[in-house]
């Protein structure tokens, strides 16, 4: 099924450029240099012998979802946008805006991302599709009653904007949080290039345009910050020290969360979930594809990385080539209607 792959799913992988903006191992006392490519390693083509192209595997993958229902999850920064040092102008391209709203047009899907939900919004502009933000602990969904996989029932409340409701399991942390974000932008000020960005039900501090010299005090600074706070704790992602309330809740939960809400029980084997991201906090959604038996982890990383995905893309142009070829897949039992409360209203720009 689809976890499952065969010995000739095995890609004769030749050594390629990386893209600049996603090469991690393209830096400079630290800094990510762009617009440089180097050539891949062997260490990179047994990786990918481990981890197969999802581009590859594309057929193979589709033979596997028939009479299944495909549902699609996507991280936002370094799968839909690439990686960049602002993290205010990480756009998606238009190309890649259309790619995901004629994949939200076939099958459910959604966004879920470290960012807060509005930002993340406002960068993919799309009314077809579900956004979970602050890793998953902001979802908008439609009302149900639901169980998390914590076994425990969690208050949901009827959202002022319409029929939707928000899901909030962190909510109670928010006042903590805004005194952390003003503690850390206060403490940070002084360390150039450090950032504090608000995420709502978490934070990020960012050190991609620290001086390496200085990341061990920015790290220390934002340590010794969260000592002071118990219910919360420190993650890393791509050069960003992420702040979180400690509580059972990751992108994993809230993939579960949204497989329920669209009524997929947890061992029900119609449903595929599709899972492309590209950083650690993926990795909890990844080990949840993985724990169901069914569907397609996929890690986006042009280096070899630990992962728990199981197939791999480059970086976000091979995301987007993936989702023009998902969009364009033919198939009458995959047909999926976009509820209307979240119907394509006329988007501008994708007329
Ligand atoms: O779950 P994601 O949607 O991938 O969000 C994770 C973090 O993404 C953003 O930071 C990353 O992308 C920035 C823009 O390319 C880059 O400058 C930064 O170094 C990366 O860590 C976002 O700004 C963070 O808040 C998210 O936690």
């Amino acid at each position: 099924m689809g976890l499952q792959r065969s010995p000739s799913n095995k890609p004769n992988v030749q050594p390629k450029p990386i893209p600049g903006t996603k090469n991690e191992e393209n830096k400079v006392n630290g800094y990510s240099t762009t617009n440089e490519p180097i050539l891949l390693n062997s260490s990179y083509n047994s990786w990918v012998v481990e981890h197969p192209s999802a581009l590859r595997s594309f057929d193979r993958m589709m033979k596997a979802t028939k009479g299944k229902r495909i549902v699609v999850f996507l991280d936002y920064d370094g799968t839909l946008s690439p990686i960049v040092n602002d993290p205010d102008l990480a756009f998606m391209s238009e190309k890649m805006r259309k790619a995901v709203c004629k994949v939200a047009k076939k099958f459910p899907t959604a966004i879920i991302s470290g960012r807060c939900r509005d930002k993340v919004k406002d960068f993919v502009k799309l009314s077809n599709v579900y956004y979970a933000g602050s890793h998953g602990m902001d979802i908008m969904a439609p009302p149900r009653a639901v169980k998390s996989s914590d076994g425990k029932n969690h208050n949901i409340a009827p959202d002022k904007k319409g029929g939707e409701v928000l899901f909030q399991p962190a909510k109670k942390f928010m006042p903590a949080i805004q005194k952390i974000y003003r503690i850390l932008e206060e403490k940070t000020k002084t360390i150039q290039g450090a950032r504090v960005e608000d995420n709502r039900f978490c934070i990020s501090v960012h050190y991609r345009q620290v001086r390496e010299e200085d990341y061990g005090m920015l790290e220390e600074t934002v340590k010794s910050v969260v000592e002071t706070y118990q219910e919360f704790h420190v993650t890393e992602g791509k050069k960003v020290l992420e702040v979180r309330p400690s509580i059972e809740w990751n992108k994993g939960h809230a993939l579960e969360y949204l497989l329920d809400t669209l009524g997929f029980s947890n061992s029900s084997t119609d449903v595929l979930p599709f899972y492309i991201g590209d950083d650690r906090s993926d990795e909890d959604a990844f080990k949840v594809i993985r724990s169901r038996g069914h569907g397609y982890p996929i890690i986006v990383s042009s280096i070899p990385k630990d992962t728990g995905a199981l197939y791999s893309l480059c970086d976000p142009s091979e995301v987007l080539t993936f989702l023009e070829k998902l969009a364009g897949r033919r198939e009458k039992s995959s047909s999926y209607r976009t509820p209307a409360r979240l119907r394509v209203k006329a988007i501008e720009n994708l007329k």
